[in-house]
């Protein structure tokens, strides 16, 4: 079993952050084994599992986590027709999860993610260093070059406008990985040995009016701020894309947080991911998307939204329109995604009915 943090002895957290206010979604269609690693960072938070694949197959969890697993058959009984825009047989699935949850927060992380060991070789709490980006202000008006300013140690750096320094509210934390980086199939065919070795100790605000590619294994975020929006597409079985799931969730949550004025951050914490899925199954899934993808970045980069837009469901039916409008031309796919994307927008008010006053 792999496990290059050493995180055996480390008492499981006492008095963790937002325990009751965050749950961790695991899409899986493995086992989960790689919780025993966690256990001292993870153990005292809800899991929300999402087996993907054959809901006969038993997926074990390790003893003393508190979880809740839903299969296909559940998807399918808890939101019935709307289940057609949950994809199955990819890693996409796991949106479901968030969407079932009544937690704010979320993190999310694959199975092959385990605890990494920052330079000093201590294990990295990657949970909580996602709880400290999102509980702190990002800022995406003026880059602060001496990266986050809010971090012990750091400031906002001379000629940082003052009246800029309060910074917006952050709703979503982008970790990274050490060993095996998410490369695309040809990057991962052309260099299959290259591993990441290279941890930066920074975190840093995506700009407004930058897109960047959001990687789904180490993630969290504010499901108040920008849940609705977290939406992983239709993948996998039966499409003709996939691991392009978490690249069009954060093309859309990032021009809905520039317009509401939300924050992104990437950088710490990092995860050590263990396993290389197959760069020629991969390259199957993606072609498609990689040619697609120069057309949709110049999509999401024109992006307006109006000012009547206010809400996340709002902002993303607009989107969902724009999509039909904009991308059909490009292929068919994109007529049925914009439709998928209503029916989750939907599927997700019928879970998540507003407070009542
Ligand atoms: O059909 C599937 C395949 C996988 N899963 C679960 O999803 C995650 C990620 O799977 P895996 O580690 O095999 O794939 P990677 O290539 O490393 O994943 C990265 O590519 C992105 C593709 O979408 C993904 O977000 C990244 O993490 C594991 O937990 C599998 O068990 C699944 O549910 N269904
Ligand atoms: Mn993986």
């Amino acid at each position: 079993m792999v496990d290059p943090a050493n995180t055996v002895g480390i008492p499981v957290n006492p008095t963790p952050l937002l325990k009751d206010e965050l749950d961790i979604v695991i899409p899986t269609i493995r086992n989960l084994d790689f919780l025993e690693m966690w256990r001292p960072f993870l153990q005292p938070y809800h899991l929300i599992i999402v087996q993907d694949g054959d809901p006969t197959k038993k997926i074990h969890v390790p003893e003393g986590y508190d979880y809740e697993l839903y299969n296909r058959n559940d998807i399918n009984r808890i939101l019935g027709p709307k289940a057609s825009c949950i994809s199955f047989k990819d890693s996409a699935c796991r949106c479901f999860g968030y969407m079932v949850s009544k937690k704010k927060y979320i993190f999310t992380i694959d199975d092959d993610c385990f605890v990494a060991k920052d330079p000093a070789g201590k294990a990295v709490n990657a949970l909580e260093q996602h709880i400290k980006n999102l509980l702190c202000p990002s800022t995406p008006l003026f880059f602060n070059t001496l990266y986050d300013p809010y971090r012990e140690g750091a400031d906002f750096v001379r000629g940082y406008p003052f009246s800029l320094r309060e910074g917006v509210s952050t709703a979503v934390s982008h970790g990274l990985w050490l060993n095996i980086p998410d490369y695309d199939a040809p990057t991962q065919l052309v260099k299959p040995k290259e591993r990441n070795a290279r941890y930066v100790d920074a975190v840093m605000t995506i700009p407004k009016g930058t897109l960047f590619p959001m990687c789904g294994m180490n993630l969290a975020f504010d499901r108040d701020l920008i849940g609705p929006a977290m939406y992983f597409g239709l993948m996998g079985d039966g499409q003709p894309i996939g691991r392009y799931d978490d690249m069009w969730a954060g093309w859309c949550i990032k021009v809905i947080c520039d317009h509401l004025g939300l924050g992104v951050k990437t950088g710490l914490p990092y995860i050590y991911h263990s396993k290389a899925s197959n760069p020629f199954v991969n390259l199957k899934k993606e072609y498609k998307g990689i040619f697609w993808q120069e057309d949709i970045i110049p999509f999401f980069q024109n992006v307006k939204l109006s000012k009547e837009a206010t809400t996340v469901q709002q902002c993303y039916i607009e989107l969902s329109k724009m999509v039909k409008e904009k991308l059909s031309s490009l292929d068919p796919y994109f007529d049925k995604l914009a439709d998928a994307m209503v029916t989750w927008i939907k599927a997700w008010d019928e879970l998540n009915p507003p407070a009542t006053a």
